[in-house]
């Protein structure tokens, strides 16, 4: 089965292009690592717990404020949610606190979500998927890349449309807000540049959402003829072959992350 680790940075288009890619003629089946994280931070479980216990002494809004609609120990007595917005705001940014509580809020969520990816994975092959698309926003910060067959990343050339298309979907967003939310991410041609670096594809998305499908359809041939069909069902009739060749593929993504961390190296000492 083949792994389509698909990346961007917030707003150029990922929920886009995998709806695209649920629909015909692709019709793949998609793990959405930002509803996975969400579900991993509801109320009562594990990751909400921790998360309540670091913020809340620092955080007075963290949770869903009282009203009557939302009871003090939340609808089914498992505590209120927590106010994202709120807690977006504590782990959004650039200064080191806000990266220092990124960090811990990532290592809350991250585990919990790369476990409930792991299954679904599972479940999606077990049911003869051929592909499947792991919509994963922080694919390379959570590391996940090593774990995909091929890296797809959504990117756009002017940071403008990015800034744009974010503001007009998230209405409560000011400027600034905004601007912290794309800077948390680092930007997308990064992100581009390590893809390409080690074997990935790029759909560009400056243009319209007419322009993004024709992409998309080029894109896919691209993946297609890298991967193709009968390749896939050679691997569910034969597991043994499937994990051979998962090995094979981790170890040779694992080589290509070293590779990319020196290349950085050397470019900073270049510096
Ligand atoms: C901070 C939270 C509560 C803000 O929630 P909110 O609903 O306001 O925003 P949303 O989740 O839609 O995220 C908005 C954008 O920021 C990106 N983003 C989310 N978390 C992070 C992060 N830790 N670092 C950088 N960017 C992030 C998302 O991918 C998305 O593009 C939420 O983003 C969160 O719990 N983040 C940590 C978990 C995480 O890393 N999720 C990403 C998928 S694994
Ligand atoms: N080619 C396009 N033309 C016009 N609008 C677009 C195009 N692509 C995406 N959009 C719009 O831009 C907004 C952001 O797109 P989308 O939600 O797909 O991005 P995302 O990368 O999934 O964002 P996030 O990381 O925040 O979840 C949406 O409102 C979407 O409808």
């Amino acid at each position: 089965m083949l792994l389509i680790g698909l990346t961007g940075s917030i707003a150029t288009g990922k929920s886009t292009v995998s709806s695209l890619l649920s629909q015909p003629p692709y019709n793949l089946p998609i793990i959405d690592a930002d509803l996975i994280a969400r579900q991993v931070v509801e109320p009562g479980t594990p990751g909400y717990n921790a998360i309540v216990k670091y913020f809340l002494p620092t955080t007075p809004d963290l949770l869903v404020p009282v009203s009557d609609e939302m009871p003090e120990n939340g609808p089914d007595g498992k505590g209120r949610p927590l106010n994202r917005p709120a807690l977006g705001k504590r782990v959004f940014g650039t200064s080191e606190e806000r990266a220092r509580d990124r960090g811990v809020l990532n290592g809350i969520v991250h585990p919990a979500v790369r476990k409930a990816m792991f299954w679904a994975v599972v479940r999606e092959y077990l049911k003869g998927k051929r592909a499947v698309v792991l919509d994963v926003p922080l694919l390379f910060e959570s590391r996940l890349d090593r774990y995909v067959g091929t890296v797809m990343v959504v990117g756009v050339r002017d940071e403008g449309v990015q800034l744009e298309r974010l503001m007009r979907r998230d209405g409560h967003l000011s400027r600034e807000d905004a601007e912290n939310r794309v800077r948390s991410q680092g930007g997308v041609m990064r992100k581009v540049e390590r893809a390409e670096f080690g074997g990935g594809v790029t759909v560009w998305n400056d243009g319209d959402k007419e322009d993004l499908k024709r992409e998309l359809e080029r894109v896919m041939g691209e993946v297609e003829r890298k991967s193709p069909r009968w390749w896939g069902w050679l691997l569910w009739v034969c597991p043994p072959l499937a994990l051979v060749v998962g090995g094979w593929g981790l170890w040779r993504n694992c080589r290509g992350e070293k590779r990319w961390e020196e290349k950085e190296l050397r470019e900073r000492a270049k510096l």
